[in-house]
């Protein structure tokens, strides 16, 4: 997250840091948001490696337990059927993890609410968005979670040829487009935007331009949730 501050620890309960066995260790690669008890709701760019993974639970500094971490394995990665590594602009940049045990819901962790199957926010929408990314273009990670406040940008103005144009499709949400955005890390996080007074997870964090992370009228690129609806409750049988 480029910009924002840090966040209140455990202000977003459902948000994980997805991390890699490497050498012994685990790493931080990716956010993502716990949907169901067992299953957790990432971007499928996180995923599209054979690698071991762990997802951390009610994570605040991602470099220091604290205590009120939960530890989960991953039994199972769904990625959408329709996901092409070499081309994010297609769209379906979205997976499902199935945890092999429970997470315990707690004051630190809790479920997502999501959207409604095909709605729309409108422009200038509070959103923020969260995550450990770098919090700056080819800066570190950052080790506290971090919030940053992006208004939501309707389609037609995210798709106009000086912002995104045609890369940005209709089952994209985009947010920000000023010195705010997302970076790489924060890849697979939700957007939390508010509706009626509740925080509603309505995209996964997909891309940013390569130019930088904040690139002036280069929004940062969701995958929208409500796109998605059908196969996230037929694939976590979430009704
Ligand atoms: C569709 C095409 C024009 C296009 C648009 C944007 C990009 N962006 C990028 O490649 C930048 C540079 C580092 C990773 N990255 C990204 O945007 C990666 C996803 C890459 C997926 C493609 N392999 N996502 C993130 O960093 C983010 F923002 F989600 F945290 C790449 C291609």
């Amino acid at each position: 997250v480029v910009g924002g501050e840090v966040a209140s620890p455990n202000s977003w309960p459902w948000q994980i840091s997805l991390q890699y066995l490497s050498g012994g260790s685990y790493y931080h690669t990716c956010g993502g948001t716990l949907i169901r008890r067992n299953w957790v709701l990432t971007a499928a760019h996180c995923v599209d490696t054979s690698r071991t993974w762990r997802v951390v639970l009610g994570d605040h500094d991602i470099y220091n337990h604290e205590g009120r971490e939960q530890y989960m394995s991953v039994s199972q990665v769904y990625i959408h059927p329709n996901w092409n590594s070499n081309s994010v602009a297609a769209g379906y940049d979205i997976a499902l993890l199935r945890l092999s045990s429970d997470a315990t819901l707690n004051s630190y962790v809790k479920l997502a609410t999501l959207p409604p199957s095909g709605q729309v926010l409108p422009h200038n929408n509070v959103c923020y968005i969260t995550g450990w990314g770098r919090t700056q273009t080819g800066g570190s990670l950052s080790a506290q979670l971090k919030q940053a406040y992006l208004p939501l940008v309707d389609h037609s103005t995210c798709s106009r040829s000086d912002w995104w144009g045609s890369t940005v499709k209709n089952t994209m949400v985009c947010a920000g487009g000023g010195s705010l955005s997302g970076c790489n890390g924060d890849s697979g996080g939700p957007l939390n935007c508010q509706v009626s007074g509740q925080y509603v997870v309505h995209g996964v964090t997909s891309f940013v331009s390569s130019l930088g992370c904040n690139t002036n009228q280069k929004p940062t690129v969701f995958t929208r949730v409500s796109a998605y609806s059908s196969w996230i409750s037929g694939r976590s049988s979430l009704m």
